[in-house]
């Protein structure tokens, strides 16, 4: 299914274009991730697909629909990047405030209420007022709000940004078990994060949409390993590791991390692998891991 179908959209601040043309068609499914330095553009491609902004130039389609038509009220949700509460009303009147903007009655309302707060672990919180929540709850609670209603689309801004390691893990595992039936598209500057979580990953720059990567079939498919190593010469590993056959190339811009391109003979990885260990043995070398693919890093910046 199509869910989100942009067509030379363009958005002008005054003189400054922040989005210049961009063509995108998004299908329902797996999270898909959205990538770009400061001031690329994230942001305003965020707003016009949930109608705050109206395009310089373009169209946007979500779901067949226009941004701001009642056609697509409860079918999106966003979490703003700076998304903040009434400081003087309780949590759970007002997510339930919102569940009824959706048409919900409000026993429907307070249960989806409570419901979504589960989702983040935060039922405990229902009944406090936002200023008493650390930022880290009050972040949960925005995701809580944007997933009111199950949306098909929810659309996060830095969901994990400014959260421990142990509740952005939370977040991250809430995203794949809702995945199946809400498209998530995470626009964050954590690669590994979205490495882990999404299928898809499209690269903004100067209100340009550039690449637009499936990590599936680089990982998959790709005749790249990525090794880390505990401790090693890492002139001496790449002369000895070049000379292995099949290798095209081996190149390191991190210490201790080699990202090894070989040609797309068949069986090549087994044999490669072998010789490398068997190397790894002669020379007393120890690793520490051997990636199929290269990180989203290496794939967008090398
Ligand atoms: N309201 C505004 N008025 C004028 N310029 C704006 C406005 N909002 C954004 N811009 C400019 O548009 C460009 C894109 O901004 P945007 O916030 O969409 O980028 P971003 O990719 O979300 O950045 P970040 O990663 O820093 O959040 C930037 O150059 C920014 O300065």
């Amino acid at each position: 299914m199509i869910l989100i179908q942009c067509q030379g959209l363009s958005k002008h601040y005054g003189s400054k274009k922040a989005l210049n043309n961009v063509n995108l068609t998004l299908e329902s499914g797996a999270p898909i991730a959205l990538v770009g330095p400061n001031g690329a553009g994230k942001t305003t491609l965020f707003s016009l697909l949930c109608g705050y902004l109206t395009p310089s130039a373009g169209t946007v389609r979500i779901l067949g629909e226009a941004p701001n038509s009642p056609a697509l009220l409860g079918q999106i949700a966003a979490l703003p990047q700076d998304a903040t509460l009434d400081p003087n009303l309780t949590i759970i009147s007002q997510l339930s405030f919102f569940a009824r903007l959706q048409g919900m009655d409000s026993k429907q309302a307070n249960q989806e209420a409570l419901r979504v707060l589960n989702l983040v672990d935060l039922a405990e919180v229902a009944q406090q007022k936002p200023p008493s929540l650390s930022h880290g709850m009050s972040k949960r609670v925005a995701i809580a709000q944007a997933l009111i209603g199950s949306p098909k689309l929810v659309l996060l801004d830095e969901p994990t940004a400014g959260l421990d390691p142990a509740n952005a893990k939370k977040i991250r595992e809430l995203v794949r078990t809702l995945s199946p039936s809400t498209t998530f598209v995470i626009s964050s500057h954590n690669l590994d994060e979205l490495e882990k979580l999404c299928d898809q990953v499209l690269y903004l720059d100067k209100g340009e949409l550039g690449q637009s990567i499936s990590m599936r079939s680089s990982n998959s498919g790709s005749d790249y390993l990525t090794l880390t190593m505990e401790s090693c010469d890492s002139e001496a590993l790449i002369q000895a590791v070049g000379q292995i056959a099949g290798v095209v190339n081996i190149t390191s811009k991190q210490a201790h991390v080699f990202v090894i391109q070989l040609d797309d003979t068949a069986n090549r990885h087994y044999e490669f692998e072998t010789a490398l260990l068997t190397l790894f043995k002669q020379q007393h070398w120890q690793y520490k891991m051997l990636l199929k693919g290269r990180t989203l890093e290496e794939t967008l910046f090398s």
